[in-house]
């Protein structure tokens, strides 16, 4: 929607026949967003070949489960100097990498200059309300950032560059994890200074597993860390906090995760942040309790004193 505000030709991809049917007969994708009208010069198509016919750039948004299998699917439609740009959140399981690298891995031809990462405090709900929303878009190259930014910046959605995609990829992911959390207490019924302590405990953890990995430390204070972390842990639009909430009162993750019928990365990556954890060395106590709740069926509330209950320690010691 954002490209078509700004007068680009959008082609949307996607394996639901009946959805690119509704896309391009009555404008509009009631799934994901209810009686929203999308303008008309958004097309959908279940080719692949028909989407990246003659493209600029190709934006890849799977989940991160499904981004090999797509990158490879793109791969016989890509020209050199097509951009390729990603916003998806999380980490491949199993190999513990982030999406540029399973994109690189599978798309060898593509030079790493072209891909580029979007990221940032950004519900797909607001942005199709046109709400004021920022971003950042980290590429190693400066062009294939700038140019990412000329696509996409407008008036309601501002665009800002980085050269740190390890950062930018890492802080945007590992948010999910504390929404996650943060939905987990709210259900709990603990307050702000819990949700408080999350977030910047969280952050505390987010920015050692990410220094740890290469990312810039600063990065983390910027848009695809703290604001995403704020975004995600704060609004009801999240999936990752509803996520939470549910299991908050009792429901087992199956039945949150069929429920929600969306998406919920948190629930991947805690278990990638985990095993990243022990890799690199580097203690993430939130993350270890919701792994726990997640896979070994700790109670959250316990989860909760045993996080408080740890021993007593400097704010800025380093484990
Ligand atoms: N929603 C948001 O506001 C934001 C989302 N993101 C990130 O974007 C990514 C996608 O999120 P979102 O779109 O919200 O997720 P949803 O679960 O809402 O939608 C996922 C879509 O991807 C399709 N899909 C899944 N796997 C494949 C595959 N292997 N091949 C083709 N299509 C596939 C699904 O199709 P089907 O219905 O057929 O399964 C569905 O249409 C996530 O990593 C998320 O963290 C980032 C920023 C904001
Ligand atoms: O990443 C997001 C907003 O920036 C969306 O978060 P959820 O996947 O929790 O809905």
């Amino acid at each position: 929607a954002v490209l078509a505000d700004n007068g680009k030709e959008v082609w949307l991809w996607s394996r639901n026949e009946e959805q690119v049917k509704e896309i391009n007969d009555k404008h509009r994708n009631s799934r994901f967003l209810g009686e929203t009208e999308l303008s008309p010069q958004i097309k959908a198509t279940s080719s692949l070949q028909e989407a990246l016919f003659n493209a600029q750039a190709a934006v890849l948004v799977v989940p991160s489960s499904g981004m090999r299998e797509v990158a490879a699917q793109i791969r016989p439609f890509l020209t050199k100097e097509m951009l390729l740009i990603h916003a998806t959140k999380g980490f491949e399981t199993g190999t513990l990498k982030r999406m540029s690298a399973v994109i690189s891995d599978e798309l060898p031809e593509i030079a790493a200059e072209r891909i580029v990462v979007l990221s940032g405090p950004s519900h797909a709900e607001e942005v199709i309300r046109q709400c004021p929303t920022t971003v950042v878009v980290a590429a190693h190259d400066l062009d294939a950032a700038e140019a990412a930014q000329d696509l996409f910046i407008n008036p309601y959605f501002r665009v800002y560059t980085n050269p740190d995609i390890a950062g930018v990829e890492i802080g945007g992911s590992l948010k999910n994890i504390i929404a996650l959390g943060a939905g987990l207490t709210d259900g709990l019924g603990f307050g702000d200074n819990a949700k408080a302590a999350l977030l910047t405990r969280g952050l505390a953890e987010i920015a050692r597993l990410g220094q740890a990995m290469g990312a810039n430390a600063q990065t983390f204070a910027g848009l695809a860390g703290l604001g995403d972390l704020i975004v995600t842990c704060t609004s009801k639009h999240s999936r990752n906090w509803r996520a939470g909430y549910m299991l908050a009162q009792g429901e087992p993750l199956e039945q949150v995760l069929k429920e929600m019928g969306m998406v919920v990365e948190g629930v991947k990556t805690t278990k990638a942040a985990y095993e990243l954890s022990r890799f690199f060395k580097v203690s993430m106590p939130i993350t270890d309790e919701l792994y726990s709740v997640l896979f070994e069926g700790k109670s959250p509330k316990i989860a909760v004193e045993d996080l408080m209950g740890r021993l007593r320690k400097h704010e800025m010691e380093e484990i």
